[in-house]
């Protein structure tokens, strides 16, 4: 049988991941998928950048929609990124019947159900398995591996970059600016790493988690997104001193009334094992009710791994190709006439505990004022610690943590609180999951 013609479009470090990885491993990639999977050509901006990352064995070619298009190309991989003009390639070469593989959460999650419903009324696939957690074949986990399940929820590390600066600042005891400079030059950054810092990246990726795990669409503009960039260093030693660490978390989970779809950072036990995933390491927890919890580790970015999740769909497409349509895996991995319109819970809706920090002033009387607030709005305080001031200070910081509480409530508490003339500093406010 003819090998399947792929085309690549863009050639940069995931493009470059593909071509070593799909040329070192041909002979092993035919058995697997029972028919030769072929680079036809390659769309690059700069042709010159590209022979050089690339070789000059393949085709270079700068119209990226005439090669999406082209009617010998079987498979078009889009590992460009953006929104514009990948939306446009992917719908143009959907509709010239190709199958689709992208690597690109941010399109999927904004544009997905436009992209996915595209695909399905032209019969082909948009496989997407690099989109989330690089590597990790979690597409693969929770469309196919957990199917037996009703999915709970889903906590993870999806974002290496950050993963990265919060585990150096830890360590090492570094400021945030210092580690993201190290996060840059090590490559694990975006070029433009607002992204990564301020949970924009994650965000896509949970969106995606949530579509998958609770059969509804793509819902980006739901999600509550907060990054890193307010952390300040004292909460991660507090954290510590309390038994807990500071992670970047996406999360999303079925409460039966709603969804949940949220990314902050996150105090959660130093003892489970996803607290202790350092660096650029991505992890993903899946509940579902009938296997419990599963955890899922392994390199979220960087050029062979992420060329692992592409190859790994172009083997699925190459086994699916001739497959009726109807007998394939749904692409948000429920029927598309049978999706849910649960929808998603606004951020004063979700139910949390929390860590509060208050700078305050060193007299009697402050810890009953809070303590009254606190109780006022229905909030139980779980634990509580107060650093002694230091001779001559007349503030010192009180942590707070809290029972499970509807976040509306919290802002209303922490709103009061502030207003005490005895609360000196910006309450921090860090959500808390035990996870389990
Ligand atoms: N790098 C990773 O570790 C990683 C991991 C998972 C997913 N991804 C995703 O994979 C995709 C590619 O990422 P990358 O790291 O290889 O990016 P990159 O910047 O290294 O490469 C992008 C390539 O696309 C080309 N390109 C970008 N915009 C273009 C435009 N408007 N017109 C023509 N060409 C254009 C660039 O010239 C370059 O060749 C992105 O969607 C990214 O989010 C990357
Ligand atoms: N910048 C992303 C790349 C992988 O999606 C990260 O740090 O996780
Ligand atoms: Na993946």
């Amino acid at each position: 049988m003819k090998p399947l013609q792929i085309a690549l479009l863009g050639a940069g470090t995931v493009a470059s991941g593909v071509v070593k990885v799909l040329a070192r491993n041909q002979e092993e990639l035919q058995r697997r998928a029972g028919r030769g999977i072929a680079l036809a050509a390659i769309a690059a901006r700069n042709p010159d950048k590209a022979r050089a990352a690339l070789g000059d064995a393949l085709p270079i070619t700068t119209d990226f929609m005439a090669l999406a298009t082209r009617p010998d190309i079987d498979i078009v991989v889009e590992l460009m990124g953006g929104i514009s003009p990948a939306r446009e390639l992917v719908l143009a070469a959907i509709a010239a019947g190709k199958h689709v593989v992208t690597a690109n959460k941010a399109l999927l999650a904004i544009h997905g159900n436009e992209i996915f419903a595209a695909a399905q009324a032209k019969g082909v696939i948009v496989a997407f398995e690099a989109a989330v957690a690089g590597g990790i074949p979690i597409i693969k986990a929770v469309r196919e591996g957990l199917a037996g399940n009703r999915i709970e929820w889903i906590a993870g590390i999806i974002n290496g970059t950050t993963n990265f600066i919060l585990s150096e600042m830890r360590d090492k005891g570094l400021d945030f600016a210092t580690v993201l400079k190290q996060a840059q030059a090590l490559g694990y950054a975006e070029a433009d790493p607002t992204f990564d810092i301020e949970g924009v990246d994650a965000a896509h990726k949970a969106t995606i988690l949530c579509a998958i795990a609770f059969g509804v669409p793509v819902q980006f503009d739901k999600a509550y997104v907060e990054g890193i960039t307010a952390l300040q260093a004292a909460d991660i030693r507090y954290a510590e001193q309390l038994g807990y660490r500071i992670k970047l978390l996406g999360i999303t989970k079925n409460t039966g009334e709603g969804i949940e779809l949220r990314v902050h950072p996150t105090l959660i036990p130093a003892t489970r094992l996803i607290a202790n995933v350092e660096g650029a390491m991505n992890a993903v927890v899946v509940q579902g009710d009938a296997v419990g919890p599963t955890l899922y580790y392994g390199k979220g970015a960087g050029s062979e791994p992420t060329a692992s999740a592409v190859i790994a769909d172009l083997v699925d497409v190459t086994r699916l190709h001739t497959a009726d349509p109807e007998h394939r895996v749904p692409h948000l991995a429920f029927q598309p006439d049978a999706m849910s319109d649960l929808p998603i819970l606004p951020m004063d809706q979700v139910v949390t505990a929390y860590y509060l920090r208050l700078r305050v002033a060193d007299q009697t009387g402050v810890l009953a004022d809070l303590t009254r607030i606190l109780a006022d709005e229905g909030i139980s305080i779980d634990g509580l610690i107060q650093r002694e001031a230091g001779e001559g200070e007349h503030q010192t910081d009180l942590i707070i943590l809290t029972h499970d509480t509807v976040e509306a409530h919290m802002n209303a508490a922490i709103g009061r609180m502030q207003t005490l003339p005895s609360v000196h500093a910006p309450i921090v406010r860090i959500r808390k999951e035990e996870l389990r």
